[in-house]
C-alpha cells in the first residue's frame, strides 16, 4: 500500500469583533479569529497536513492571502479543495488526528460536530477522524488567550 503522512500547524490571534469558527463550528465567544480568510485554524493545520502528505506544497501557495477571492472564505471550501487535488494524484484521506491548543473557549462540547464536518468534507467514515483539544495550562500565547494553534497529522493512501 502507497501510504504517506503529513503535518499540519497553524496558529491565529484572538480579537475582537471576529467570529470564533473552529472546525466549520462557529463557537459562542467573546473573542474570535483574525486572518484573511474565516481563519478556521483547525481547518488550515488539516489543510497543510493532507497538502504535505501529497507533497504539494502548503495552504499559501494554493491560496494566497494576497488574493481578494480568499477574503472571508469559508475554510470548509478550501478543505474541499484540496481533498480535490489529492483526488488528481488518486490520493484519498486514511486517517486524519488533530489537537486544537487554547484555554478558552471549552471545545469538548464541538468536537463531535467538527469531526462531522471534516469528515463530510474529507469523504471518508467518521471513524477515520479524530479531534482533541487541550490548554497549554496558562503558558504561552494560548494559556494567554492571545491566539489558538492547531496542529494535524494525516495519511493518505494512493487508491
Ligand atoms: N480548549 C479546551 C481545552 C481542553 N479541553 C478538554 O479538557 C481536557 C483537559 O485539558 P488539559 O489541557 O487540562 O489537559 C482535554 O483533554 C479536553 O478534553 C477542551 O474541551 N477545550
Ligand atoms: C487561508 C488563507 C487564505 O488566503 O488565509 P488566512 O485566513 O490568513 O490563513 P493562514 O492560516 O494564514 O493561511 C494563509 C491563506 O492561505
Amino acid at each position: 500500500m502507497n501510504m504517506r503522512i503529513g503535518h499540519g500547524l497553524d496558529v491565529h490571534q484572538l480579537v475582537l469583533g471576529r467570529k470564533c469558527i473552529i472546525g466549520g463550528v462557529e463557537i459562542p465567544f467573546d473573542k474570535g479569529l483574525d486572518g484573511h480568510s474565516d481563519a478556521d485554524v483547525l481547518l488550515h493545520a488539516i489543510c497543510d497536513a493532507l497538502l504535505g502528505a501529497a507533497g504539494l506544497g502548503d495552504i499559501g501557495k494554493h491560496f494566497p492571502p494576497s488574493d481578494n477571492k480568499f477574503k472571508g472564505i469559508d475554510s470548509r471550501e478550501l478543505l474541499r479543495h484540496v481533498v480535490a487535488l489529492l483526488k488528481i494524484k488518486s490520493y484519498v484521506v486514511n486517517n486524519i488526528d488533530a489537537t486544537v491548543i487554547c484555554e478558552a473557549p471549552k471545545l469538548s462540547p464541538h468536537t463531535a460536530q467538527m469531526c462531522a464536518n471534516i469528515t463530510a468534507d474529507c469523504d471518508v467514515d467518521v471513524t477515520q477522524v479524530n479531534v482533541k483539544a487541550t490548554t497549554t495550562e496558562k503558558l504561552g500565547f494560548t494559556g494567554r488567550g492571545e491566539g489558538i494553534a492547531a496542529e494535524a497529522v494525516c495519511t493518505i493512501v494512493k487508491n
